[in-house]
């Protein structure tokens, strides 16, 4: 069953034709039948008496889990929208891929034409075009399918037990503290990413003028991505070293006529090196690793497990570039973790906690993004190992993953109120929590006619989020624990783990326990011991060094946070809940100058 709507799925994503949608929905609904069969049973009984460890814990996934009771297919209309979407050139000939000249048919796609105007434009008025157009094709089109399926999700939660789609969506993490645990986490990260903010925005200010306004929050369009989640596009503009070294290797992996199957072996290289597996025969026969010319596909990347222990795939219309070789090995590290639970009975085939899938990947990312790791690949050679490079490359890092922490905090904490409150001014609620959390406003005035979180490829495909924010805080600890076993002695941002068999060995362990144990149990096992909490610690850890280095370069150089203006929040409060005193980003704070130690 799940092999057939698996492979009915993929040839929908890897081939977006009518009649491919239609074999997948049926595929769907077939399984969701017999899906409902075995879910009703094992909610029915009272499995809490059952003695056997095992096969509560095999029940007490399946409550979770539970079955969307609707195969319906507003979540095929709403990818299918969002694969769809097309907008007109904004790109003056030459700029970004094809000449976008006027008059030419209106054909650009989110990847890879709009993706690379964000991340390469410096022309502010272009990017306002890429990002404006994006947001008004799929936004609007997208909202009314949105409200209905918020209406079935919270259907289908009810259905299973639950008060509502956010609890449904919150269930794998068994934890009942799990709000105010991930809470208390973003707290406690957020004065490194204000003092990063306020780093960026001078840097922004200098480039763009008054755009950017030097004590207020960003404008949405000037970061180098659709979403503003990852800066690391416009690491040219705000490195502080600039005649240092990068640690950006796409040049180098163009003059080495790097393909994308060699970026595929590069990477499944790196985890045979640590004694991990290497990809089946039907992954190198089946994935799908480039666009393909002759049909539609969506292009997120993505990692698929087609549940007969043998059959894994990637899709990814990879690009020659070193963001695409970090996100191969996230996608493959998703393989390793299928190859390694294939032996566990199939109901714990997954990962301890959704973030836990996602944390692997990103784990290993840490570092294989290493200077030191690219010049044992041979892509990056004699480097230096002095104070401005490392502050470089912990900077370059931070526009990935300390950036990334308020928006995938936002995501989720928006989603989960507009299925708990309903969906009056969902698109104001949306931008006063960016402008909150992540001091980033629209660059134009929005409505409520506007649906911008639409915009986010997991809102359209109904994947929940908060996975990748406890990931961003799991993937440190992992990270550490890792290079412990690799008995790695220096700073942890200096740590490379590849070829290490002892870290290999504490991975394999993790992965093949898949989901059963409980997770937390799991993160014990991943520590060695250490701990079964979440702890921003060793993320904080890592970024040390930048983050005293951040202090010194906004002491005396003006506000640290965002101040918002009637400006700000009219651009899209006039038609939302007018903006709580409480609530409202706090007043511009200078730090209390800390000992510089
Ligand atoms: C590029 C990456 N694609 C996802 C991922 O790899 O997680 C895809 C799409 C949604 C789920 N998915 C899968 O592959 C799952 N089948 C994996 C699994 O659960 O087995 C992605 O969307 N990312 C990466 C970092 C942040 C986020 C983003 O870019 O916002
Ligand atoms: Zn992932």
């Amino acid at each position: 069953m799940c092999f057939r709507v698996t492979s009915a799925t993929w040839g929908f994503s890897t081939n977006v034709t009518e009649s491919n949608r239609r074999r997948m929905l049926e595929e769907q609904a077939l399984s969701w039948k017999f899906g409902r069969v075995s879910w009703r049973k094992a909610t029915s009984l009272s499995w809490a008496r059952i003695a056997d460890p095992a096969s509560r814990r095999q029940l007490q996934i399946l409550a979770q889990e539970g079955r969307n009771a609707l195969a319906d297919d507003r979540f095929a209309e709403m990818k299918d929208t969002y694969a769809r979407a097309r907008v007109c050139p904004v790109s003056a000939p030459g700029v970004s891929g094809p000449a976008g000249v006027p008059g030419q048919s209106c054909d650009w796609r989110l990847e890879p034409e709009l993706s690379r105007v964000l991340a390469r434009s410096r022309d502010s008025s272009e990017l306002l075009r890429a990002w404006s157009s994006w947001h008004d094709a799929v936004g609007p089109a997208l909202r009314p399918k949105f409200v209905r399926y918020v209406q079935l999700a919270n259907e289908a939660a009810r259905l299973n037990g639950f008060r509502d789609a956010g609890e449904h969506m919150r269930a794998p993490y068994d934890d009942p503290e799990l709000e105010p645990e991930v809470t208390a986490l973003w707290a406690q990260v957020s004065p490194l990413y204000r003092q990063l903010h306020a780093y960026v925005r001078r840097q922004l200010h200098r480039h763009y003028g008054d755009i950017v306004r030097e004590d207020g929050p960003l404008p949405a369009h000037l970061l180098g991505n659709m979403w503003a989640q990852s800066w690391k596009n416009i690491a040219d503009l705000v490195v502080p070293f600039p005649d240092k070294q990068g640690a950006d290797v796409t040049p180098e992996m163009l003059r080495q006529g790097y393909t994308p199957l060699r970026m595929f072996q590069t990477a499944e290289e790196f985890f045979t090196s640590l004694g991990l597996k290497p990809m089946s025969m039907e992954f190198w026969r089946h994935s799908m690793l480039e666009r393909p010319v002759d049909r539609e596909a969506v292009c997120r990347a993505s990692a698929w497990d087609f549940c007969n222990r043998k059959d894994y795939r990637i899709k990814q219309c990879t690009e020659v570039t070193m963001e695409d070789l970090l996100t191969i090995h996230h996608e493959m590290a998703h393989i390793q973790y299928y190859l390694h639970y294939a032996d566990q009975p199939f109901i714990f085939r997954r990962g301890a906690n959704p973030a836990f899938h996602e944390a692997i990947g990103d784990a290993v990312g840490l570092s294989v993004s290493t200077p030191r790791h690219l010049q044992r690949i041979g892509l990056l050679n004699n480097i230096t190992d002095d104070y401005e490079t490392n502050i470089n490359y912990l900077l370059t890092v931070a526009l990935d993953k300390v950036v990334y922490l308020p928006f995938a905090y936002v995501v989720d904490q928006w989603r989960w109120r507009v299925f708990s409150e309903g969906v009056e001014n969902m698109n104001g609620r949306w931008w006063e929590l960016r402008m909150r959390h992540q001091g980033v406003i629209p660059p134009v005035p929005r409505t409520e006619r506007d649906f911008d979180p639409g915009a986010k490829y997991h809102v359209a495909a109904d994947t929940p989020y908060l996975r990748y924010f406890v990931s961003l805080v799991l993937q440190f600890q992992i990270h550490e624990a890792l290079c412990r076993a690799a008995g790695h002695p220096g700073p942890l941002h200096t740590c490379d783990i590849y070829r290490s068999r002892e870290a290999g060995r504490l991975l394999a362990e993790v992965l093949s326990l898949g989901a059963s144990r409980p997770w937390r149990d799991v993160l014990r096992v991943a520590t060695q011991g250490a701990t079964d909490r979440l702890d921003a610690r060793p993320l904080l850890e890592f970024f040390q060094p930048l983050a005293l280095w951040l202090r010194v370069q906004n002491r005396e150089r003006g506000v640290v946070g965002w101040t918002t203006t009637s400006h700000d929040t009219a651009l899209f409060a006039r038609w939302a809940r007018p903006l709580a005193a409480a609530a409202a980003a706090p007043a511009a704070t200078t730090l209390p100058l800390l000992a510089i130690v």
